[in-house]
């Protein structure tokens, strides 16, 4: 594409440039430009972009966009904000794919993950092709990509979009980021469904306080469009038990979609019944009722699984499928993941690492634990810093043996973030070891029969990131180890340390 046909999109009344080189990629990352390609610099929060122009037309890029005067022997197109600019160039150089597929967001601090996954289950059941962006991956039909961020920025996002529709997907489902919403990574992505889970608290460092969380979230709503399609309405799926709903609906001019267990919405769960195998509830829904048997447990998976009966039937697919898939569906890796190396005790892996994901998981959990309940927690490293102790408060308060641990301490002291956990435990019982694999043999070895070990924070994640270090480390492969090499010789005994810290400085993690 000529840039100045592309240019044409940013619609900016006063646009120069001087020649008109041929585009073949746009890239924001001056390691990966090539010969034709546009550079985009943006200031970012670690290093400014317009740093790295020079080395872009080393690279061999044909024009560079930036937000200041530079020196260099391409075009430079000044543009007063690139990242605002870069949704609509990317937009565009791909085709505008999100026009074409059917988008489905889902937002809200927990549950996004595991809702798109639910959705791609009901929807891969009614034979259609999907591609999914999140957390663990980004998916193409069968393919696995692999994923630095939940959200990733617009280029990626609408790079990503074209290669679905190249490969035949119909439908897409992404989770929406608070940080994506807040720096406009989603700007151009023209949604048909935004599912909103839950709102509690996480990201404070960044948001500073849970309104401008809320506001963040909101972002997606708000952005659904303020147009009507007639032949295909857009629809804002929103949980009628969060108290942010109320003002997502103002946000919005789309349909509004609700669902529910408290309160009254468009799909309700009524007389749930937990079963030796799962769950049992009626699905209420505009349709008609069924009941239905679920593999997951806990009102939070139920919470999940309404999201994504709801995003599924405004996307019309028919109940009949809808149920089939989630009668089928067996969970998500790393979330309430049971690992069973032959223990007569149960070991959970689970990625709750937000006080009100522990605290669900934790309850849940108390529902059918016949013995003591052990939970290994930690608190990521250059992440809010005020969850720590009301997690390390939340696993004392719900757990016969809560163990501090490590998480991904990143640039952190691990020993000051155990301290900042400790912080929202003065006098009560716990352990603290900072090295995570000692904790998990620690919880391993003095579970007995019918005791539950709660392994939270890290889910599907196989690395652990200390310093700028990211190191091999996967929960469930620890815990069958620590299973293999303890279960049988019953020789450990916790010794009752009370708020003594069982840890040693000087150990290398
Ligand atoms: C705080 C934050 O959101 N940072 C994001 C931001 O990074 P940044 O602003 O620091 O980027 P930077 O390193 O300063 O680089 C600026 C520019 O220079 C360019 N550059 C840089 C180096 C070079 O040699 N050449 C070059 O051209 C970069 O490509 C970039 O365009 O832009 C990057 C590219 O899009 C993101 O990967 C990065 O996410 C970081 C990794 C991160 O940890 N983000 C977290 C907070 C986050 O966004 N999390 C949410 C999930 C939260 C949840 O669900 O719980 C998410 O969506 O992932
Ligand atoms: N609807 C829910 N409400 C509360 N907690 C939930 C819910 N669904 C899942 N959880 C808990 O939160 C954890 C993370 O779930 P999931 O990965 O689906 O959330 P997420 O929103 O994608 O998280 P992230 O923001 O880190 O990507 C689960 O392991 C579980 O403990
Ligand atoms: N998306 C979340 C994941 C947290 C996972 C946990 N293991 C941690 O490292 O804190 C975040 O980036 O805050
Ligand atoms: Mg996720």
């Amino acid at each position: 594409m000529k840039l100045e046909a592309l240019l044409t999109y940013l619609h900016e009344l006063s646009l120069q440039i001087d020649a008109n080189p041929e585009i073949n990629s746009i890239e924001m990352d001056s390691r990966v430009v090539k010969e034709g390609s546009l550079f985009i610099c943006i200031n970012g929060f670690t290093v400014d972009g317009h740093d790295y122009a020079h080395q872009a037309v080393l690279k061999g890029a044909a024009a560079i966009l930036s937000e200041k005067p530079l020196d260099v022997s391409v075009p430079v197109i000044i543009v007063k904000d690139t990242k605002r600019a870069m949704a609509v160039l990317a937009d565009v150089f791909y085709g505008q794919p999100t026009q074409a597929l059917h988008l489905i967001g889902v937002t809200g601090t927990n549950g996004k993950t595991t809702t798109t996954h639910i959705i791609e289950k009901i929807i891969n059941k009614a034979s259609k092709k999907t591609g999914l962006i999140g957390t663990m991956y980004i998916k193409i039909d069968e393919e696995q990509y692999s994923v630095k961020n939940t959200t990733p920025e617009s280029l990626t996002l609408h790079r990503t979009f074209k290669e679905m529709l190249d490969k035949g997907v119909t439908h897409a489902m992404m989770e929406v980021s608070s940080h994506a919403l807040h720096q406009g990574r989603i700007h151009g992505c023209d949604f048909d469904v935004a599912v909103f889970t839950n709102l509690t608290q996480d990201h404070l460092d960044y948001h500073e306080t849970m309104e401008a969380y809320q506001f963040a979230k909101g972002l997606l709503f708000a952005q659904l469009g303020n147009t009507f399609h007639h032949d295909k309405a857009k629809y804002a799926v929103l949980n009628s038990d969060e108290r942010a709903t109320e003002e997502f609906i103002k946000m919005t001019s789309a349909k509004v979609f609700t669902y529910g267990i408290d309160h009254t919405a468009d799909v309700m769960a009524k007389n749930i019944v937990m079963t030796a195998r799962g769950t049992k509830f009626d699905l209420v829904t505009p349709l008609d009722t069924k009941t239905v048997h679920i593999n997951m447990v806990g009102k939070f998976s139920i919470y999940n699984i309404l999201a994504a009966v709801s995003a599924t039937l405004v996307s019309k697919i028919d109940l009949h499928t809808i149920i089939a898939a989630i009668e089928e569906m067996e969970g998500v890796r790393g979330r309430f993941e049971v690992v069973d190396a032959g223990q007569n005790f149960t070991v959970i892996v689970d990625y709750a690492h937000t006080p009100d994901s522990l605290e669900n998981v934790l309850l849940t959990i108390r529902q059918f634990a016949e013995g003591k309940v052990f939970s290994v927690v930690g608190c990521g490293g250059d992440r809010d810093k005020t969850k720590r102790p009301l997690m390390a408060e939340i696993a004392t308060k719900y757990s016969n043996e809560p163990i501090f641990t490590s998480d991904n301490p990143r640039s952190e002291d691990p020993m000051s973030i155990l301290g900042d956990m400790e912080k929202g435990v003065t006098g009560k019982y716990y352990h603290s070891i900072v090295n995570r694999e000692q904790a998990i043999f620690f919880a391993v070895a003095n579970a007995r029969k019918g005791d539950v070990v709660l392994i939270a924070g890290k889910g599907h994640e196989t690395y652990q990131q200390i310093g700028n270090e990211t190191f091999d480390f996967d929960d469930r492969e620890i815990a069958v180890k620590a299973i293999r090499e303890l279960v049988s010789k019953d020789n450990i005994k916790i010794s009752n340390i009370g708020t003594e810290r069982e840890v040693d400085n000087n150990e290398i993690l």
